[in-house]
């Protein structure tokens, strides 16, 4: 029987993991957890699937969120019952800046808090920041594997079309709040946006708990919307390769 409500998964299943590799899509869990040692896997139900494998003798555990900041916090307040204490997230994104490419990875420092569920942890004037020794690992990874890399802020968003501001809608319609939004954030010096570091960074010092977050670039909005599957691939592979050494080096 499981020991937690949602995840399926008991505290035995991780192996003293106290450290989470945490992708959005359910798809990349396998992908990640077969770049290290003994991979073997857990349980896949709802949005979270699971893996757990090892580097350099350290168990980590592989956990999909699924997308937003609800499923985030469910698969963090779980994890963290069952043990886990660092959480690096690796995503897809949006660049927004016209100098960030397709391909380049992007380390986040803090994210502006577009979504709903980190109000739930914290008060809007509460920032959302990652946790420095995470972020400075992710860096060191990626510095060293000669990716174009940045790091900054990451502007994290509920909604992907209304809160990114895009207009390739069925109604085209955006609501006043965000009209004008994507170019108020590339003003801010925002590099890119996503869904899930809000929350996770927010509830994440919160609660005394640590993450990161590297993501790859798979569209820049300043020249397109529509990234085909073959970018995505590639550009995925590489955040996946950096995370999982810098979850080693952080276990
Ligand atoms: O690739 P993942 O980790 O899912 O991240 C990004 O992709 C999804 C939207 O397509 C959102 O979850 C966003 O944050
Ligand atoms: O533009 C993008 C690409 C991936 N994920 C997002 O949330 N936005």
């Amino acid at each position: 029987m499981a020991d937690v409500f949602h995840l399926g998964l008991t505290k035995a299943d991780l192996e003293g993991a106290t450290v989470a590799i945490t992708p959005g899509d359910p798809a990349r869990v396998e992908r990640i957890a077969k770049l290290m040692d003994t991979p073997k896997f857990l349980v896949s139900t709802r949005e979270f699937t699971s893996w757990l494998g090892y580097v350099d003798g350290k168990p980590i555990v592989v956990c999909s969120t699924g997308i937003g900041g609800p499923s985030v916090s469910i698969a963090v307040e779980e994890l963290a019952q069952l043990g886990v204490r660092t959480f690096l997230r690796i995503g897809t994104t949006g660049a927004i800046q016209p100098h960030i490419n397709v391909g380049d990875i992007l380390v986040t420092t803090g994210a502006v808090r577009l979504d709903g569920a980190s109000q739930h942890f914290a008060p809007l004037e509460y920032p959302a920041v990652a946790d420095f020794h995470c972020t400075s690992t992710l860096y060191q990874v990626a510095q060293q594997s000669g990716e174009t890399t940045y790091v900054g802020i990451t502007a994290s968003s509920d909604t992907f079309y209304p809160g990114q501001e895009r207009y390739d809608t069925y109604s085209g319609h955006i609501c006043r709040r965000f009209s004008g939004s994507l170019k108020e954030w590339q003003q801010l010096n925002v590099m890119n946006f996503e869904m899930e570091s809000a929350t996770l960074f927010t509830m994440c010092s919160a609660l005394g708990l640590k993450a990161g977050m590297i993501s790859a670039v798979i569209v820049n909005r300043t020249q397109q919307e529509i990234p085909n599957e073959s970018t995505i691939k590639a550009a995925e592979g590489k955040a996946v390769a950096l995370v999982v050494k810098a979850a080693g080096l952080l276990a």
